[in-house]
């Protein structure tokens, strides 16, 4: 799977400022798994390219742009820092959610101890921390023991939180891996935590599948592949197959935008775009264009990928038709991110409804957040 970068807006800046930003911070113990998280999600590593990540000495922070902006910093397994020399005030402060990383396929005992200290040594002085145990690598296990292993991780900790009398910890645990798209739904969701519109987001995707009949409705990070705000019927259902493929639908759209990039900068660009909007209008009149086994029929209307300019004035767009009668959307929005829908209802009058309702939800976007 390609990882096509789409937009500046979401970029990654090495930073040790921003202190002002919610924090995310990856804790664990050494080769845990916490920089192959951070370059498989941030960076579109791939995940097999992890293997050749050399063990991290120092504390990194990076600032992440996207819908809100926040800092993700990692520190070694190697640094003890609970020990009293430890600035820990520095370390936690503004610490949003602290993501500590368990090797499931490692002895724990020790990794859950370790966990348990440092939730002990932190959650006095900041209550409001939520912390994110991944019980992560999970894709070496057999499906009867991922089961017993994320049991086993979980009574453990509640138990000992329990007997310090901790039991107002904002713990959540997350079976994850890089090797398929769990590590994408446990971050959209500890990253949902800390944006404090998401229930507007939420209430707008709402209105926006209420008066389009789109089924599901999703607001994507598009360069991270993370999604921001889910519709809430859409919202209880997490992860499984369909977020898989929105991502691989968010990647061909920005693979194909990329690719016809360069034309539209020249003359070409009202050439290309005119038979785009061509494809688009036979689309259109023909409801029901073929789809081909891959399943996808797929028409992009490109704009710049810095975001929207003067001269590209309209965001891209991507509808697809699949072989089992659902039609995919995506529209892009602000701030590097998009809409990904899904509808089975077809129809030109369906689709010129969703898009005229996408445009309105962009411009409602850009009121909150003013484009900068
Ligand atoms: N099977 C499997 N291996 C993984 C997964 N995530 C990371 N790894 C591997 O685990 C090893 C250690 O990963 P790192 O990301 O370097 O671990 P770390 O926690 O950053 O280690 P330190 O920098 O020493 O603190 C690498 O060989 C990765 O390829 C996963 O989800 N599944």
């Amino acid at each position: 799977m390609s990882h096509g970068t789409f937009s500046n807006d979401s970029t990654v800046v090495a930073s040790s400022e921003n202190l002002d930003r919610p924090k995310i911070l990856l804790m664990g113990l050494r080769r845990g798994g916490k920089s192959s998280i951070c370059n498989v999600v941030f960076h579109n590593m791939q995940p097999l390219d992890t293997v050749f990540l050399e063990s991290t000495s120092r504390p990194t922070s990076e600032l992440i742009r996207s819908l809100v902006d926040f800092t993700v910093s990692e520190m070694p397994g190697q640094i003890n820092v609970l020990d009293d020399n430890y600035d820990k005030a520095r370390l936690f402060e503004n610490v949003g959610s602290l993501v500590y990383v368990v090797d499931s396929q490692d002895e724990y005992l020790y990794t859950l101890s370790n966990l348990v200290d440092i939730i002990e040594a932190v959650y006095p002085e900041y209550p409001s921390i939520n912390f994110e145990i991944l019980i992560h690598k999970v894709d070496g296990l057999s499906d009867d023991f991922k089961g017993d292993t994320a049991r086993d991780i979980r009574q453990r900790v509640t138990d000992d939180l329990l007997d310090l009398g901790l039991d107002g910890v904002k713990s959540f645990f997350h079976l994850t891996s890089i090797f398929n798209h769990s590590i994408f739904d446990a971050f959209s969701l500890i990253i949902q935590k800390l944006i404090p519109e998401v229930p507007t987001l939420r209430n707008m995707l709402d209105i926006l599948c209420e008066h389009t009949g789109l089924e599901q409705a999703y607001l994507f990070d598009i360069n991270s592949k993370l999604f921001v705000a889910s519709d809430n019927t859409s919202s209880s259902g997490v992860g499984g197959a369909s977020m898989e493929h929105f991502a691989d639908f968010i990647d061909i759209s920005v693979d194909l935008d990329n690719l016809y990039f360069e034309s539209s900068s020249t003359s070409v660009t009202s050439s290309s775009e005119t038979n785009a909007d061509q494809n688009n209008n036979n689309t259109l009149l023909n409801g029901n264009k073929a789809a081909g086994p891959s399943a996808l029929t797929t028409q992009s209307n490109s704009t710049s990928k810095k975001g929207l300019s003067p001269s590209h004035p309209r965001p891209l767009k991507c509808v697809s038709k699949l072989a089992n009668g659902t039609t995919l959307y995506l529209y892009q929005m602000i701030r590097g991110l998009a809409i990904v829908a899904l509808t089975r209802k077809e129809g030109p009058h369906r689709m010129a409804l969703v898009d005229y309702n996408l445009e309105k939800f962009r411009l409602g976007l850009e009121r909150v957040w003013p484009v900068a």
